[in-house]
């Protein structure tokens, strides 16, 4: 049991690594916070919900693979190396196709509602 709770602690401070550390994931982060924000300012449905929170876990998972596989990258290969190149490019694509994704979905869920607001204004 104490392994398993020592297991979230080691967790925590990946995140806190991640968000002291990277720019990137607190721009993520700071979205998030904005994209639920406006889903209860516009009061968006249960289903919805599923779908914000499916696309921020998705953009923050991919951002800290991306961050994990970047600090790999540099440990194993802090010259330059063509493999280490598309290694680091694609952990950055993964997190495009998500970040991509969630725009996408937010753009599905939120513009419709704001376009209602504008035109009952
Ligand atoms: N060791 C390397 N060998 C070959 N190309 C590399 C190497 N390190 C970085 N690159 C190239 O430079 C790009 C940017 O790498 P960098 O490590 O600066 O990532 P980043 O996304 O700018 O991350 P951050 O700014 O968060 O450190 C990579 O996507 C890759 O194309």
């Amino acid at each position: 049991m104490k392994k398993f709770i020592r297991g979230f602690g080691y967790a925590f401070n990946g995140l806190a690594h991640a968000a002291k550390t990277q720019l990137n994931f607190r721009v993520h982060l700071v979205a998030a916070l904005v994209a639920v924000y406006a889903g209860y300012a516009l009061h968006i449905a249960t289903g919805e919900w599923l779908w914000i929170g499916f696309c921020i876990a998705l953009v923050l998972m991919a951002e800290l693979l991306n961050t994990a596989l970047e600090f790999l990258t540099n440990l194993v290969s802090p010259e330059w190396n063509k493999t280490a190149g598309h290694v680091k490019d694609m952990g950055a694509a993964a997190v495009l196709v998500a970040a991509l994704f969630a725009l996408l979905t937010g753009a599905v869920i939120f513009v419709p509602k704001i376009m209602l607001l504008i035109h009952a204004a």
